[in-house]
């Protein structure tokens, strides 16, 4: 499994590829070798402009990463592979997977939860949820729903059966492309 949101994680982190980027392009937010998010958070949610530069340094890293992960697996002969990627729709590849399940609850317990997180507001969340693509939208793209709205336990149960609908799914966009198995001798 590939975690999108790790990845950037590692790239604003201490010596992480995006690091020097930033610093020249939001000058102040790096502090020692790392980016302070919070900081750099603060720059970006509620202007548009900002966050669309920070994206243009970002994502096509996370792409790089996503790529080399994919075919390191594709090398491994994994069956199944699995990306958590939060922004799917806006960044387009959800055109290149071959299930998209979609995880979500009901708006309030969306909101609760988020709200709930360190260092988040109501004006840092209204920037945020502005710049995403609807709950509404996000269901219609799914091949299936995950409901999130119930206790863990239900949600793992949920995601168990979902993968195996996954499974059986014909793979269309798997093994990548760009991947030429070794031929045999
Ligand atoms: C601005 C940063 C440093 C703020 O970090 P911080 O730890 O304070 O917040 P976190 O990353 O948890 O994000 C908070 C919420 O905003 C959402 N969010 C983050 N970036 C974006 C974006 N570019 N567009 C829409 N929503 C976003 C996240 O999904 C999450 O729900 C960070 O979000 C970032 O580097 N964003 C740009 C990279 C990106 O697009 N990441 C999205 C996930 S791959
Ligand atoms: N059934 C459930 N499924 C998933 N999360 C649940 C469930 N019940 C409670 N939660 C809680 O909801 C929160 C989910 O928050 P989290 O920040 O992981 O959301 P997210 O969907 O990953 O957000 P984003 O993609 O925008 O970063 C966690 O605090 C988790 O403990």
């Amino acid at each position: 499994m590939h975690d999108s949101d790790a990845s950037v994680h590692r790239l604003l982190g201490p010596n992480g590829r995006a690091v020097p980027a930033i610093d020249k392009e939001f000058p102040g937010v790096v502090t020692g070798n790392e980016v302070d998010r919070a900081a750099l958070g603060a720059r970006v949610f509620g202007d548009r402009d900002a966050l669309v530069r920070l994206e243009a340094i970002v994502h096509p890293l996370v792409r790089q990463d996503t790529k080399r992960f994919l075919l390191q697996a594709a090398r491994r002969g994994a069956k199944l592979v699995a990306l958590d990627v939060p922004l799917l729709f806006e960044g387009g590849l959800w055109r290149e997977v071959d299930f998209i399940l979609v995880t979500s609850a009901p708006r309030f317990l969306q909101l609760q939860r988020a709200l709930r997180r360190p260092g988040m507001n109501a004006d840092k969340l209204h920037g945020i949820v502005a710049r995403q693509t609807s709950d509404t939208v996000r269901r219609r793209h799914a091949d299936l729903v995950l409901s999130t709205g119930q206790p863990r336990g239900v949600t793992l149960r949920l995601l168990r059966r979902a993968l195996g609908e996954a499974k059986n799914r014909p793979a269309r966009c798997w093994p990548p492309r760009a991947y030429v198995p070794k031929r045999k001798l």
